[in-house]
């Protein structure tokens, strides 16, 4: 299995002088992340060997290298969904590719339902930790025989979201004036499509859920078990109903409507937490 990741990375890497040591998993409507790397080499999944296929509107299916604010980054416009009927290791397929490209901080986005009472559709949540569902009863990316070159077979999990990061993300907010609408919070991931009844919407509540969505956890859990540098941001793009009074429904559209409304303030975050971190980065000379 090994040999596949790297196929695949030796075939990016004879494709690509960017050398890239933040990878960027951008979430349903938050594509154009990608559009402002500079001196880009973008692949359409369909031309990566072993790579999936995205399905999912909002979900561009584009892999895009550049430099961001000169620091090389690579970027998945599209990622994948265990409901798109992937296989969790399919899903996370890319984050082992981007470990054996020499990535160093997985940065990972999503659109998300929230729970919490104080949120409110706009609102940015950075995720300090995660609740993930499918995990929990053995639908697991690190589930069968493990791969030691990556990690161990009993990774822990209780600082999977570096602090030094969500801390420098919640400064920038503040100076960019969008703290405002910057939350902290805890991510549930359900296996999805359908978005949660009443009565699972109530649940998730209770047990101290702030924000529901369908992905990041299995690529958060396989970035952590191969020991890169994690962190997250939920968009919230709906509350999810929790009254049989309520008349209000939640549907894609209207997700990926506030992905657009809040795409620049996402962006502009992510940019510069990009440029402030620290890392060992090598940008290749005349990359085009
Ligand atoms: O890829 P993400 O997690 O951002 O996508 C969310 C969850 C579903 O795929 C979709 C629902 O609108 O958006
Ligand atoms: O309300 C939601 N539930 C699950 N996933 C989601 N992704 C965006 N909104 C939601």
């Amino acid at each position: 299995i090994h040999d596949d990741y790297q196929k695949t990375a030796d075939w990016l890497t004879s494709h690509t002088k960017h050398r890239p040591k933040v990878a960027i998993i951008c979430g349903s409507g938050l594509g154009m992340l990608a559009d402002s790397l500079k001196c880009q080499d973008a692949f359409a999944y369909s031309d990566i060997p072993g790579f999936p296929q995205s399905t999912v509107q909002g979900h561009a299916g584009r892999l895009v290298f550049g430099e961001l604010k000169g620091k090389t980054c690579v970027c998945m416009q599209g990622r994948f969904h265990m409901y798109e009927g992937h296989s969790l290791c399919k899903t996370t397929f890319p984050v082992r590719v981007f470990k054996l490209l020499g990535v160093e901080t997985l940065i990972v986005t999503n659109a998300a339902g929230s729970l919490a009472d104080g949120f409110h559709p706009g609102d940015i949540m950075i995720i300090k930790d995660h609740v993930n569902f499918p995990g929990l009863v053995g639908l697991n990316p690190l589930s069968g025989p493990n791969d030691d070159k990556f990690g161990p077979r009993f990774p822990a999990m209780s600082d999977c979201y570096d602090k030094g990061l969500r801390c420098l993300a919640m400064d920038i907010a503040k100076q960019q004036g969008v703290a405002g609408f910057m939350q902290e919070g805890v991510y549930a991931m359900v296996g999805g499509p359908n978005f949660e009844t009443i009565a699972e919407a109530r649940l998730l509540h209770r047990l101290g859920v702030d924000a529901v969505g369908m992905s990041t956890a299995p690529e958060v859990v396989v970035a952590a078990h191969c020991g890169l540098r994690v962190f997250g941001l939920s968009l919230i793009t709906n509350k999810v109903v929790k009254s049989y009074e309520d008349s209000e429904s939640v549907n894609h559209e209207g997700v990926l409507e506030v992905g657009r409304l809040r795409s620049q303030a996402v962006q502009q975050l992510v940019t510069e937490l990009i440029s402030r971190m620290e890392i060992n980065n090598n940008i290749v000379k005349n990359a085009d």
